[in-house]
Parts: C-alpha cells; sequence; structure tokens
C-alpha cells in the first residue's frame, strides 16, 4: 500500500503557461489569470498568495483536475493531468465529510478507493493510524455531527493523507477555525508533510501561515489579469517552531516583504514590472544578507536578492 518516493525532482509538478477564462457578461470574456508558469519541487511545500479574486482556487481546482485551464498545461510527474486522481487529494475550508459515516468509515472508505483489493482489516489499521496521526485516536466510531469545527477538519486531513496522494492541495484549510486550533493543526500538518516527504501547494491569505508552513511563497498579482508577481523562497531554517519564529533571522525580512507586496506591489506590480521579467521564469527573491558584508552595525535588516527561476 505504499507509494514509493523518488528523489529530487525539480520539476515534480510543472504548471505550464495556465490561463482561466470566463465569459463576460456582456459578450467576450475575462480572463481571471494568464500564462502562469511555475514549477514545484518533489517534497516542497508551496504556499500561494494573492488578493481575493485573483485565481487562486482556480489554480488549485486546475491542479485537482476539477476544472480545465483555458489555456496551457499542468503536467505531475510527468503526466498531464486530464481529471480528477486519487494521486492528488484535496482538502477544502469546508471538510466535505460522508455525515452517515463515523470518523473511520469517512478514512476507511477514502483508503478502500485507493486500495480497491485490500482487505478490511488492512484498510481499518491503515485508517486508524491516520487517525491516530492526527490527534484523534478515541474519536473513531463518532459522526462528523458529534465533531467540532477542528476534528472534522482534522478528519480531512486524515482522509486525504491516508490515500498516500502523490500532492497535496489545500485550498485556506485552516481559515474557519480558531487561533488556537488553527496554530495546532498548522504544527500536526507541518510535521506529517515533512517527515513523509509530502508534496503541498497551499493557498492561504495568512501571511504569518506562509511563513510558517512554506518552503517557497508564490506572490501572485491582483486580477483580473493576475500573473505570478514572484516566488519568495523561504529564507527560515527547515526546523522552525511557531512559538520562537519570529526570533529566526530573516523573519521581518520575509515577513515584511510579503506584507509589502500584498498592501502595494500586488497592485503595481504590472505598471512597474521589472526589467526583464519573464513569465517562465517568475523571479525568485532570496531574502539574505548580502554576500560579502561589510561589518554591519548588529540591526542591520537583511535585503532581497532577486535570482531568476532558472538558477
Ligand atoms: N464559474 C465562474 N464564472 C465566472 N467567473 C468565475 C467563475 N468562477 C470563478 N470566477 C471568477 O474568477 C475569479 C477568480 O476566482 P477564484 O475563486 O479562483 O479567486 P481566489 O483568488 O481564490 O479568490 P478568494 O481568495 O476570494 O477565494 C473571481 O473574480 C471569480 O468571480
Amino acid at each position: 500500500m505504499e507509494n514509493a518516493k523518488t528523489e529530487s525532482d525539480p520539476k515534480f509538478i510543472s504548471i505550464e503557461g495556465i490561463a482561466r477564462r470566463y465569459p463576460a457578461p456582456g459578450g467576450g470574456s475575462t480572463t481571471i489569470f494568464e500564462d502562469l508558469w511555475l514549477p514545484v519541487q518533489r517534497g516542497e511545500f508551496v504556499c500561494i498568495i494573492g488578493h481575493s479574486g485573483c485565481g487562486k482556487t482556480s489554480v488549485l481546482n486546475i491542479l485537482a483536475g476539477l476544472e480545465e485551464p483555458s489555456d496551457g498545461v499542468v503536467v505531475v510527474d510527468g503526466q498531464a493531468i486530464s481529471g480528477p486522481s486519487l494521486d492528488r487529494a484535496v482538502i477544502f475550508q469546508g471538510h466535505a465529510l460522508l455525515p452517515w459515516k463515523s470518523v473511520i468509515g469517512n478514512v476507511g472508505y477514502a483508503v478502500s478507493s485507493r486500495w480497491r483489493k485490500a482487505g478490511r482489516a488492512e484498510v481499518e489499521e491503515r485508517a486508524r493510524r491516520f487517525i491516530d496521526l492526527v490527534g484523534l485516536k478515541g474519536n473513531e466510531l463518532k459522526r462528523p455531527a458529534e465533531l467540532s469545527g477542528g476534528m472534522r477538519q482534522r478528519v480531512g486531513i486524515a482522509r486525504a493523507l491516508s490515500i498516500e496522494p502523490k500532492i497535496l492541495l489545500m485550498d485556506e484549510p485552516f481559515s474557519a477555525l480558531d487561533a488556537l486550533t488553527r496554530g495546532t493543526l498548522q504544527d500536526e500538518v507541518r510535521r506529517i508533510c515533512k517527515s513523509t516527504g509530502q508534496t503541498v501547494v497551499m493557498i492561504t491569505h495568512d501571511v504569518d501561515e506562509a511563513i510558517y508552513l512554506a518552503d517557497k511563497i508564490v506572490l501572485m498579482t491582483n486580477g483580473p489579469e493576475a500573473m505570478i508577481a514572484e516566488v519568495v523562497e523561504n529564507p527560515l531554517p527547515m526546523e522552525r517552531a511557531r512559538d520562537s519564529i519570529h526570533r529566526e533571522e530573516n523573519y521581518y525580512a520575509v515577513r515584511n516583504h510579503l506584507v509589502d507586496f500584498l498592501v502595494s506591489r500586488s497592485r503595481t506590480f504590472k505598471a512597474e514590472m521589472p526589467a526583464g521579467y519573464d513569465r517562465r521564469h517568475p523571479p525568485v527573491v532570496r531574502l539574505g544578507r548580502p554576500p560579502e558584508p561589510a561589518p554591519a552595525p548588529a540591526n542591520t535588516i537583511p535585503f532581497p536578492v532577486i535570482a531568476s527561476a532558472r538558477d
């Protein structure tokens, strides 16, 4: 029941020139976004940030195979996406659980859809393993109506992870939760994804959530005709803890960079496009100290280094 995971693959997911257009009310069409290009490495945790309406959910739905792009293609592990697949699990904001099934029934249903020949005991053992993993041990027989919102979201996470998807897709999965539950679930998702080498694409509006979870943060300009402005490499160490993350070197540099983008550059980016900007290779921003630092005052703020995605 295990999928073999192989070593580094810089284009495990390859978004190649996708566009999304809808018919406009008075005729013609509205372009939500156009010509998006993005590679995602195997095992990478990528967050997409942008203002409401720039097309983040549409991008995720295209990755899930739930929507077709108006143009372009997405290739996953060498194969173009042509529809939904159990290789790509989606966790939505709502929980989308089967209300008549118990926790173990919901997770087990996904497991048996994935491994149709698996016996009942094997399915149950696997379902229990993932229920434990998300901290729901003891709640196996409860139905969704008997669970809190946070617990339901845990079931959704257990269900998605139990099928060992090649990609985990998450659309603001924690936004409806209270701050305490959100923090705990972020910790668990990060721990599980990092320990299993899960490739993740997640949408969030929350800058702090992105900094805590992501390896890379994709910044989208405002729609219509949204584009990928840049890809920010998270400069924080892989080992990071939510309660001390603000003390990490570069934490404020990356946070300020993201907030500055959302507050102003997401609007002005197109008018002030950097020279040499290439949609096929959106700029990669590496926040860090200069390579040859002169002895700097103790409070020097790290500055962004912009590199090409081809580096
Ligand atoms: N079926 C549709 N027909 C017409 N327009 C649509 C359709 N679906 C989405 N849109 C439009 O496409 C745009 C992008 O929607 P999408 O949900 O992908 O954005 P988003 O960035 O995820 O927004 P939010 O952050 O608010 O969820 C919106 O302006 C929306 O109105």
